[in-house]
């Protein structure tokens, strides 16, 4: 079994694009600018984007965190997008979901200028993704894609089950997998809470990834031997014992299916900084297009 380091390709990603800015401020160009809009203080959030926030410091991209309220009104969240749309200094515009309930996630994804869509939810980002022409592809499956591409892993050819067709995850996971790319040209199974014969599916998973947010939903007896598996779960479960009273949870059960794996992902460290360094990369392209 081998481990798919996250925090070591995530900082491979990061080196590369702090050389790249380095290399625009010695033209005396424009760095790349991330404005991220973080609503209400839901804890995880504030974890997320603070980290966010940090890498973009790390590599010399310039950030914006906009905080507002959890009461703020819909039209007035939709305004500060407009504001940031045409603020010709910001390339690239995030807003952290999950959103307070009053606001419709449909409304201010589709306010976001496709130009600044650095997360990839835009419809006009999705379409183009689905026809594979060049766009923002969402950080958590591009992270994914990344990922695979610098362990070299060949997936020609591999039967995928995808678990969960979240917007954000599972359904732009699935797309990618079946693209005519390397990685990619994989048969891709996409599951979901209505989905009969999961576990048999499972079994017959040369890779499996798994995104529904239940955590050690995944065990050994639904994955077959030296298969790859991939863990973006995370969820966040009550730990005394721990620091910040919390363990972080993914949907694996790790230590019973890593031996029967080929290649594998941790949680923490696994696909989470690669979702960090997808972001970066597509902030630094929505830069470029300016230049
Ligand atoms: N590491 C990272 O960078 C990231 C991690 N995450 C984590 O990944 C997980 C998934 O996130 P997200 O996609 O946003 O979650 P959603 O809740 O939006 O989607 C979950 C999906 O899983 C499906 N599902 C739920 N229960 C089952 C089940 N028992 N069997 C089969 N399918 C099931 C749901 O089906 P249905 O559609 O029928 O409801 C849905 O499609 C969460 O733990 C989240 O925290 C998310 C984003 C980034
Ligand atoms: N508009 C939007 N874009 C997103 O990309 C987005 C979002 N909303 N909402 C929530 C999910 C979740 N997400 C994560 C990012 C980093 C880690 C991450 O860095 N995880 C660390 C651990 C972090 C911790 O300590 O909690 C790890 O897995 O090692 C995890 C999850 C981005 N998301």
């Amino acid at each position: 079994m081998k481990i798919l380091d996250g925090q070591l390709v995530s900082q491979a990603t990061k080196d590369e694009l702090k050389i790249k800015v380095a290399q625009l401020v010695a033209e005396g160009k424009k760095v790349p600018h991330l404005a991220a809009i973080l609503v209400g203080t839901n804890g995880a959030s504030e974890t997320y984007v603070g980290s966010k926030v940090r890498t973009c410091e790390e590599i010399g991209f310039r950030s914006t965190l906009v905080r507002l309220e959890d009461t703020i009104s819909e039209y007035k969240l939709l305004e500060t997008i407009e504001q940031l749309n045409n603020d010709m200094d910001v390339d690239g515009i995030l807003v952290q979901l999950p959103l307070p309930k009053h606001i419709s996630d449909e409304k201010v994804i589709n306010a976001i200028h496709p130009s600044k869509d650095v997360d990839g939810f835009h419809p006009v980002s999705v379409g183009k993704m689905v026809q594979s022409l060049p766009t923002f592809i969402p950080a958590t499956p591009h992270g994914i894609m990344l990922m695979l591409e610098h362990y070299k892993i060949n997936t020609k050819g591999m039967h995928a089950v995808v678990i969960g067709r979240s917007n954000i995850v599972g359904r732009p996971m699935s797309i990618l997998l079946s693209a005519n790319t390397n990685p990619g040209n994989c048969t891709v199974t996409i599951c979901h809470s209505a989905t009969k014969n999961l576990k048999e599916l499972c079994l017959q998973a040369d890779i499996i990834v798994a995104a529904l947010g239940r955590p050690e939903f995944v065990t050994a007896d639904m994955v077959k031997d030296g298969a790859i598996v991939i863990d973006v779960g995370i969820t966040r479960v009550a730990d005394a014992t721990k620091k910040r009273g919390y363990a972080l949870k993914g949907d694996v059960q790790f230590d019973t299916v890593s031996p029967k794996c080929s290649w594998i992902t941790p949680v923490p460290g696994g696909v989470g900084p690669m979702t960090i360094a997808a972001l970066m990369k597509n902030t630094y392209n929505a830069c470029l297009t300016k230049h």
